[in-house]
């Protein structure tokens, strides 16, 4: 991992912090695993069915389907009929993004749904592409033969083995109900509370219960034991090999770890062509929320510094962490005589709870939030961060594995304080799409201000706006918008403003600002809109212009040995290279 990898980021704070960079959280409605209010159902129950019907579509002949975010497509289908189904449809609406597809939000929703309660911790990647459409059929359902369930899950690409371990993977968790298999399970006598049957007797606990009980005989799943035998498909699937499986999955250990490797296989099911990122691993120290920008009339730039630490030592309150930075322009640009730092403006401890792989890790976050003064006429090209516990032990510095954190450009930078956004009703404008689950329809209107650095030369100043979070996913907005020069705004330290607006039904619209100048394109990317006008505002801190940095005097002594690799390259002593490292 080297910064910056947006949708890498994107997709680790989801996982870690469980929520999005605005602080709306996923991990939440799930954790800790519980059951949902009103209906009583498991959440996690719902979301890993949820998972398990989008990837059943795969085709492995053909390579279609999988998990693709189809399923919001085929909610009226039979097989995923129920209200678990809208409801999960629902806790995910608002939460992909243009990093994050709605696809990879249903393998993340049940990768969280496993851990919280109690199950292996899946290992998880990201870039599953979303359709738009609903897909191929093949989805298990419990009035199919032996020969039908089997085929289907062929298609899936698991064997017959791989079939009753899957099955006993996932009714690990949850049941069956009234009101979707009422010839199934008795009426319910609690009115809008649906009478719900364990496939075992911890439908809330990760565990494999599902197949003890079902080899002692106690098994209450109805699924196994029902006079209706047509509906007995987990009969049929745990006894299609004489049991050989299912005695093998009595021993936890076995039962778990098969079952974190073929749930990672479910979840990883794509459809061919999709290339999936690396496994998003824990960043021990992850730089979020660099911005350039410009507040109160003043130009600052902003980022957070995300350390960690253990839920069972109490955070070293001695502990002082500084943001180094050097100039871009200037006669000290890129730290030539003077390397400025500043300390942090607040610091935000996460709850323990947030996200539950950090719980399982027993590991929180801590967020040190850094917001200094810029002058337009040095800027920044790049930052670093130093911590000092003051406990005896070494400065640790976090620069991005030897290369800095860059500042990729400043000519055109969000001004999200004077941006703001409103919700119109649709009753005062053209009919839009977008219903609240209340009935009113409506519409957000969001009003941009960017900042131009003088002398960039712009022939276009523009944004491509994406949301993929809207309700009942119809479709994307994706769409440009230009801006244009507000010469009525006063400049702020060499920075013209520029305005635009774009209207969404969506609730994640983000922005990748562009400013074309000649040949060459200068680019804001994925600038988030939750906080416009409301951001909470901190006064930048002071400055100290002549900072010493422990990361930047050992790299300044090896940049000042370069002539001599050179030299020694020359000599074809590559010996001479070893001395060097100890420098
Ligand atoms: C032979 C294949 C399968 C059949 C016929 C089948 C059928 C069913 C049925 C009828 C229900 C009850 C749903 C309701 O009442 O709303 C159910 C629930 C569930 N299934 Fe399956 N299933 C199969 C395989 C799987 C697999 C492979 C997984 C995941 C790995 C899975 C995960 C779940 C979960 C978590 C629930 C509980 C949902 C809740 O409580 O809300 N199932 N399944």
């Amino acid at each position: 991992y080297q910064y910056p990898s947006p949708q890498y980021e994107a997709l680790e704070t989801f996982l870690y912090e469980g929520q999005r960079g605005d602080g709306s959280n996923l991990a939440s409605l799930v954790h800790p695993c519980r059951k949902r209010t009103g209906t009583m159902s498991s959440v996690a129950a719902e979301w890993l069915r949820f998972a398990f019907h989008d990837m059943a579509t795969h085709n492995v002949d053909d390579g279609t389907g999988g998990l693709d975010g189809s399923l919001v497509y085929e909610l009226e289908r039979p097989e995923n009929f129920g209200l678990g189904f809208n409801q999960t449809a629902t806790d995910f609406e608002t939460f992909p993004n243009k990093y994050v597809s709605r696809a990879d939000i249903f393998a993340l929703g049940a990768v969280f749904a496993v851990a919280t309660c109690g199950g292996p911790v899946i290992p998880y990647r990201g870039g599953r592409v979303d359709v738009w459409q609903a897909g191929g059929f093949g989805t298990p359902q419990p009035h199919e033969d032996l020969d039908t369930l089997k085929e289907e899950f062929r298609k899936q690409g698991f064997s017959n083995t791989e079939m009753i371990t899957l099955t006993a993977c996932g009714h690990s968790l949850g049941g069956v109900r009234d009101t979707d298999f009422p010839m199934l399970v008795s009426p319910s006598t609690t009115p809008g509370v649906p009478h719900i049957i364990g496939f075992d007797s911890t439908e809330l606990q990760y565990d494999n219960k599902v197949v003890t009980e079902y080899l002692s005989g106690t098994t209450q799943n109805v699924l196994v034991n029902t006079p209706n035998t047509t509906m007995a498909s987990d009969l049929r699937v745990f006894t299609s090999d004489g049991n050989q499986t299912m005695q093998g999955l009595a021993d936890s250990n076995t039962f778990m770890s098969q079952c974190q490797s073929l749930l990672e296989r479910m979840f990883n099911t794509v459809p061919q062509g999709v290339t999936l990122t690396d496994e998003i691993t824990l960043i021990p120290a992850k730089v979020s929320g660099a911005q350039l920008t410009i507040e109160q009339g003043q130009l600052v730039f902003k980022s957070t510094l995300r350390l960690t630490q253990p839920n069972d030592a109490k955070l070293n309150t001695n502990r002082t962490v500084t943001m180094f930075w050097c100039d871009k322009y200037g006669s000290a640009a890129n730290c030539a005589g003077s390397t400025k730092s500043s300390s942090y403006v607040n610091v935000v401890q996460d709850d323990t709870n947030n996200s539950p792989m950090t719980w399982r890790m027993g590991i929180y976050f801590v967020h040190y939030q850094f917001v200094v003064p810029i002058q337009g006429s040095e800027s920044i090209s790049k930052f670093w961060f130093e911590v000092d516990e003051h406990n005896g032990t070494s400065i640790t510095a976090y620069n991005n594995g030897g290369s800095d954190y860059p500042v990729v450009q400043d000519q055109i930078l969000f001004v999200p304080t004077l941006s703001s956004s409103y919700f119109q009703s649709n009753g005062t404008s053209a009919p839009k799409t977008k219903v609240e689950t209340s009935g009113e329809a409506f519409t957000k209107v969001l009003n941009f201000t960017v900042a131009v650095r003088q002398g960039s030369n712009p022939s276009r100043v523009y944004a491509s706006v994406f949301d993929n979070a809207i309700h009942l996913f119809p479709f994307a907005t994706n769409t440009t918008i230009d801006f244009t020069r507000n010469s009525s705004a006063t400049s702020v330290d060499g920075y013209d403003f520029y305005t635009g607006s774009v209207e969404d039904i969506g609730l994640q619209t983000t922005l990748d600002l562009h400013l074309d100048s000649g040949s060459t394109t200068y680019t804001e990317d994925f600038q988030q809109t939750t906080f416009l006008d409301n951001t909470p505002y901190f006064k930048p801190s002071t400055v100290n212009a002549n900072a010493h940095s422990v990361a930047s005097s050992s790299r300044s002594s090896f940049v000042l040995s370069l002539p001599f690799v050179v030299e020694s390259m020359l000599l074809g002593s590559l010996l001479l290279l070893v001395p060097l490292e100890l420098l």
